[in-house]
């Protein structure tokens, strides 16, 4: 890729729209679209100062493409670094086009994906996290996302790596001083001083390391796989919390027989809802796929709702028996006891014994009071979940359930405004760096020789210049900004 030509590109979505931009970038952007642009003041955008907005129109010859508002950044003062112009357009596909080919003519190349933004850090004006932060800020979609994002583009994260770096490189420095006076057995590094910084770095690292795991759900957002016998309300329940029919609802069971997942966000944090097809023996080819899919679902997730339809539940303790009218009409098989229910429930635990879950008994809108605070009663003490009573068809304990399902998020670390480690580049690199900071640590207990110090520092302050890139390559380089969009 060369890097000191003209680009060009769309930097709005493709399609019809109100307005479009076209962005140009690189050291003779100003000159090139200035015989382009004529504007309604009649100066020469070459002559206008940076960061001013222009009216006029854009002309192919003495052809009018379109009137249009044209913006001027000089570098170094613009988001590349580079200088910029930006045509505002109405936004008809067909202008666009015409506008970007014109450019082109003139001696633009089309840009390539990531590639304003790769200029900007290639130019110093971001490092490489807050780069990539920029790709998950236009992507994200709810405000735990958005503000994980945003802090890392604004540099939180790169400041903690930055500041680590420097002191450890400080230190690496002296140590490195006092082997050309080896003779001479002095030490420029305090080693208590030395020590206490090791730990210290120990101690941000770890925490990095472990915000990785609350940045890596709330970011991909957080999967709960929704499972139960067939006919329960699975997908009932789906549409409920979405709050739109997205799965088909029936009383035949096996209705669903492949998985369907939907986002929402649910207090600013993104839920991804897995309905699943029912559980049970089945000769029926399709729907044992379906559910042998279930179960690799319910390994994927990060919560399990264990849905039962508490509607059919013939309650064999002897506190009250089921209304035979109030047992719907149309399910297959025996009236389950509770005695059943929790016997599955014991099931699914003990497959995925790490797994929240939570029970969830549905149609509690067939059931008298009584009946639901007996549930209650037997349910709430199994250990290891939660219980809880909804009507997934009347929406009774929906909102319950979210508020349920936020708790098993620690938000807490993102209203406190710490840094949250959301890149699994980011993690891999820090990984690595904790690792060669514990063989310093070793090293210092062990009263190691300064060069033998010196270099497993130097390979911890490798990995800290991978997270901001004062150290990377060009394949690494192409593999982040493949990942952007045109015009980004
Ligand atoms: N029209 C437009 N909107 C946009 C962008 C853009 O490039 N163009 N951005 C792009 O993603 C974001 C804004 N980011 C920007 C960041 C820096 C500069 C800039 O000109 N920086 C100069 C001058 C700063 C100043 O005036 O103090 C600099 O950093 O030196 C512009 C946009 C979002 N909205
Ligand atoms: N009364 C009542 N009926 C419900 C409730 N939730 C679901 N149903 C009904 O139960 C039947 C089955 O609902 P589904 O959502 O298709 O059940 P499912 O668990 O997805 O079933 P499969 O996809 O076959 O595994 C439908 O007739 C629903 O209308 C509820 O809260 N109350
Ligand atoms: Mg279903």
């Amino acid at each position: 890729m060369k890097l000191n030509d003209n680009i060009v590109a769309l930097a709005t979505p493709a399609g019809a729209g109100a307005i479009a931009v076209i962005r140009v970038s690189g050291p003779d952007a100003i000159d090139l679209a200035a015989p382009l642009f004529k504007a309604k003041s009649k100066k020469d955008l070459r002559e206008v100062p940076s960061h001013t907005l222009h009216l006029g129109n854009i002309m192919d010859g003495e052809r009018i493409l379109d009137e249009v508002l044209v913006s001027v950044f000089h570098g170094p003062k613009s988001y590349t670094g580079e200088n910029t112009i930006e045509i505002s357009c109405h936004g008809s596909p067909y202008i666009q086009q015409e506008i970007i080919q014109l450019l082109i003519r003139k001696g633009c190349r089309s840009a390539e994906a990531g590639e304003f933004t790769l200029r900007a850090f290639l130019n110093g004006k971001m490092d490489l996290s807050q780069a990539e932060a920029v790709a998950d800020l236009i992507s994200s979609e709810n405000q735990a996302s958005h503000q994980m994002a945003m802090q890392q583009m604004r540099g939180g994260f790169s400041n903690e790596i930055q500041k680590l770096r420097q002191e450890l490189l400080n230190f690496a420095s002296l140590i490195e001083l006092e082997l050309d006076f080896a003779e001479e057995d002095v030490e420029f590094a305090n080693r208590d001083e030395f020590q206490s910084l090791v730990s210290r770095i120990q101690q941000v690292l770890k925490k990095l390391i472990d915000s990785f795991a609350v940045g890596n759900v709330l970011k991909n957002g957080i999967p709960v796989a929704i499972v139960g016998e067939p006919n329960v309300g699975k997908s009932t329940l789906l549409n409920a919390l979405l709050n739109e029919e997205r799965a088909i609802v029936s009383e035949i069971a096996g209705t669903t027989r492949d998985t369907i997942e939907d986002e929402i966000s649910i207090g600013g944090v993104g839920f991804r809802f897995i309905d699943t097809a029912g559980i049970r023996e089945t000769k029926d080819v399709v729907e044992s796929i379906g559910i042998k899919r279930t179960f690799e679902k319910i390994s994927q997730a990060q919560v399990v709702l264990y849905l039962f339809d508490a509607s059919r539940l013939s309650i064999s303790e002897g506190h009250t028996d089921r209304h035979p009218e109030l047992v719907s009409g149309s399910q297959e098989g025996p009236t389950p006891t509770l005695e059943q229910v929790k016997l599955e429930i014991e099931k699914i635990k003990n497959q995925f014994p790490q797994k929240p879950l939570i029970i969830v008994a549905n149609k509690i809108d067939q059931l008298s009071e009584q009946e639901i605070a007996d549930l209650n009663v037997s349910l709430s003490s199994v250990e290891g979940s939660s219980y809880l009573p909804i009507s997934a068809k009347t929406g009774a304990g929906v909102e319950e359930l979210q508020q349920k399902l936020l708790q098993f998020v620690n938000t807490g670390e993102l209203r406190n405004n710490n840094t949250i480690v959301t890149n699994s580049r980011h993690y891999n690199a820090l990984l690595s760096a904790l690792e060669e900071i514990n063989k310093v640590q070793e090293g210092l207990n062990q009263n190691l020789s300064g060069d033998l110090l010196a270099i497993d520092i130097r390979e911890a302050l490798h990995y800290f210049g991978e997270i901001t890139g004062e150290i990377t390559n060009d394949d690494l380089l192409g593999n982040i900004f493949a990942n952007f969009c045109i015009g980004k």
